[in-house]
């Protein structure tokens, strides 16, 4: 393809329309010679054995590490990742359909998040529960999952982490999402709010600014953020707290914004799937680890990690629902089970006596 040179320095209104067409003609062509080339990709991975995974999250993440590394201009980095978010996403779907379960309903942060991980591209269905979205994939109704793990301020999902404990799925990636909650309604105004609706967590997470603002009205709680948004689109003289995302899908209007008590808030979501990733440069392993009632297990289990140097991003107890006063630890570290460090370390946790681990996943670290 040779080109003319684009004038970056035309005077008239026309002259600047007439660069900007020249441009997206260049993009559009590029954009097809792209797709060209990952059809071609889903061909030779058509013909790999079978289960050949074309969804591959880890060059999907050195894309975007690569893009943001190499990044400058006017544009704002997240906006360059949401738009190759979407090229990838339409380019995947030329290799395969697929689809996603999320844990609905429409509009919720998972929804979000989701969308977020895969783009618009995939097929995507809500469930109405945590157990819901691991059994589609479990029974192949959906490729993927995506559930909620963790909330900055109200720590983890616990239904989220008990399912694993009998699910054959793996964790094959991380969503992470600021949290920016708003106070929602039909109307504009503040002082026509009668009634609140939220999920308890934003409720909770907003008690100071609704005690503030608006100390007289009622605060009811709803299954979602999403319901809560619905309830306000039916009901005059009702608020919702939601995210933006529920704000354009249920046609209301932003009354506040950021009515969070506690600034950077971040909600933590992971993709379930039958694949495992492979190393993508900056990954993360999550673990489960059961071992005996016995006083120094859990210090000998850390000194496995501690002495290979390894990072520890969290670790979570939760009782094993077999025995009363028995304990699974949830465990993520820094790394890919493949790594040396990583593998050696899961290595000697399995050969400690009276241990059981069950590995969760390796998945690129949230990339954007
Ligand atoms: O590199 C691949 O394996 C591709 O299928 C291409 C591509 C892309 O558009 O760049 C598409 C989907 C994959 O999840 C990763 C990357």
């Amino acid at each position: 393809m040779s080109h003319d040179p684009i004038d970056l320095n035309p005077s008239t209104l026309v002259e600047l329309r007439d660069g900007i067409d020249a441009i997206d003609d260049r993009i559009h062509d590029l954009l097809m010679k792209r797709a060209e080339l990952v059809m071609r990709v889903g061909e030779l991975k058509g013909k790999g054995p079978a289960g050949t995974p074309f969804y591959r999250p880890e060059r999907e993440a050195q894309i975007h590490r690569r893009l943001e590394g190499r990044h400058g201009g006017p544009l704002p980095v997240e906006a360059v990742h949401r738009i190759f978010r979407e090229i990838i996403s339409a380019s995947l779907n030329l290799e395969k359909q697929l689809s996603v379960a999320y844990l609905g309903p429409e509009a919720t942060f998972t929804h979000e998040a989701a969308l977020k991980q895969f783009g618009s591209a995939f097929t995507m269905f809500s469930t109405r529960t945590i157990t819901e979205v691991f059994h589609e994939v479990e029974i192949g109704r959906a490729n993927f999952g995506v559930v909620p793990v963790e909330n900055s301020l109200e720590g983890v999902v616990i239904h989220t982490l008990d399912r694993f404990v009998r699910s054959p799925l793996n964790i094959c990636g991380e969503v992470l999402m600021p949290v920016e909650l708003n106070l929602l309604a039909r109307g504009g105004v503040l002082g026509e709010v009668r009634v609140i609706y939220g999920h308890f967590s934003a409720l909770d997470q907003c008690a100071q600014w609704l005690s503030h603002y608006l100390p007289q009205v009622k605060r009811v709680e709803v299954a979602s953020t999403a319901e809560a948004a619905e309830r306000a689109r039916r009901e005059e003289g009702a608020g919702a707290i939601c995210g933006p995302f529920a704000a354009n899908r249920y046609g209301l209007v932003v009354i506040a914004e950021h009515i969070e008590d506690q600034a950077r808030l971040e909600n933590r979501f992971l993709v379930v799937g039958r694949e495992s990733p492979a190393p993508s440069g900056a990954d993360k392993t999550s673990i489960m680890v059961s071992f005996l009632d016995d006083p120094g297990f859990l210090h000998r289990i850390l000194g496995v990690f501690a002495e290979r140097g390894i990072n520890l991003s969290r670790i979570e107890s939760r009782p094993t629902q077999e025995r009363a006063w028995d304990y699974l630890f949830f465990i993520d570290m820094e790394g890919h089970r493949q790594d040396e460090g990583v593998s050696a370390a899961l290595e000697a946790l399995g050969a400690l006596s009276g241990v059981s681990v069950k590995i969760l996943g390796s998945y690129p670290q949230h990339a954007l």
